[in-house]
């Protein structure tokens, strides 16, 4: 069948992941030698296509915006499972560069005076980030450029003054936090977004585990936090950002199948962004039936 032609010779000049093809002034070369098939046919197009993808220079001429990482936001409520998820996925794109952003890092330093009531201070508000300063980090890395992201200390509720982490740029940026999806700024960085969604019960219990062991709490203040802050803040703000998320996965870390799917989406998107850097004058588009008309008609 002519379309499958088509599609089989489109799949192997240009790998399995790949969606459609839009070509702008990439001349197809005739084909040539006494039993090629007629350009106008789509067995002579796919040829062509294949030929030309082949012989195009392999320089970059892509637009700019496909040349910038691939950037994944990802939210959820407090010990949901965001961290967990993020790992899992960077582990998963091993042979790709992957850097984790979190916006725990941009916790704005307490007063002394805050400091010494800190069992009073909302950490689930958004004014408790540094949102500004968020976006300049988010904006560089999307530049290509390395940054310098502060390291925060959850036991003394401020950021370690000397020490900062390098993050340097990559294929994808994953940005996680509870209020990531709040700001509508930071939202327009995002390519992609995750909700992970996990029951309350669950997530209180994780974070009475989690911060008695690790961030210096006892339970009676983690129970009273959660319940003056944590809570009404969940169901103010980062409840109501779950609508803007592209896809939200049921169970965090334990859901396998929705983690190789994304997995699977982001590889994709990195596929088509390769291929942008290798071949000159080729742009990417969703795949259509029109698609495979401009490819017969040019
Ligand atoms: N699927 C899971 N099963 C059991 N424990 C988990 C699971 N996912 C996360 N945890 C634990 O719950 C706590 C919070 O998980 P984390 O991924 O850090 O959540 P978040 O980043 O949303 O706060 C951690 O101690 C982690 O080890
Ligand atoms: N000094 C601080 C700063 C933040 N918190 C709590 O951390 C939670 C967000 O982190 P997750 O890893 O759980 O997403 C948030 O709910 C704050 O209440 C804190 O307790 N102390």
């Amino acid at each position: 069948m002519p379309d499958k032609a088509v599609d089989d010779a489109m799949e192997s000049a240009v790998g399995a992941h790949f969606s459609g093809l839009r070509l702008e002034a990439l001349r197809l070369p005739a084909p040539s030698g006494p039993s090629s098939p007629s350009s106008s046919t789509s067995a002579g197009a796919a040829a062509a296509l294949a030929n030309g993808l082949a012989h195009a220079h392999a320089d970059v001429a892509s637009p700019s915006s496909l040349r910038q990482p691939f950037v994944i936001g990802v939210s959820g409520g407090t010990a949901s499972g965001k961290t967990t998820v993020c790992d899992m996925i960077i582990q998963q794109l091993h042979d790709h560069r992957v850097v984790l952003v979190n916006q725990d890092s941009f916790y704005r330093g307490l007063t002394a005076e805050e400091s010494a009531r800190a069992q009073d201070y909302n950490f689930d508000h958004p004014d408790a980030f540094d949102t500004e300063q968020l976006l300049e980090c988010m904006g560089q890395l999307k530049r290509a450029l390395p940054v310098n992201v502060p390291i925060y200390d959850f036991k003394n509720h401020r950021r370690c003054s000397e020490r900062f982490r390098k993050v340097n740029a990559s294929d994808v940026i994953i940005l996680e936090g509870i209020l990531v999806f709040h700001d509508q700024r930071v939202r327009n960085l995002m390519d992609m977004k995750i909700f992970v969604d996990t029951d309350a019960d669950i997530r209180l219990a994780r974070r009475i585990r989690r911060d008695t062991v690790e961030r210096g709490r006892d339970v009676s203040s983690v129970l009273d936090q959660y319940g003056r802050f944590v809570k009404p803040a969940f169901d103010d703000f980062v409840l109501p950002s779950k609508k803007y998320a592209d896809v939200i996965i049921p169970r965090g870390g334990d859901n396998h199948v929705a983690i190789d799917l994304i997995v699977q989406h982001i590889r994709t998107k990195l596929g088509m962004h390769d291929l942008c850097k290798v071949f000159r004058n080729v742009f990417v588009v969703q795949s259509t039936f029109q698609v495979k008309l401009i490819i017969f008609i040019d």
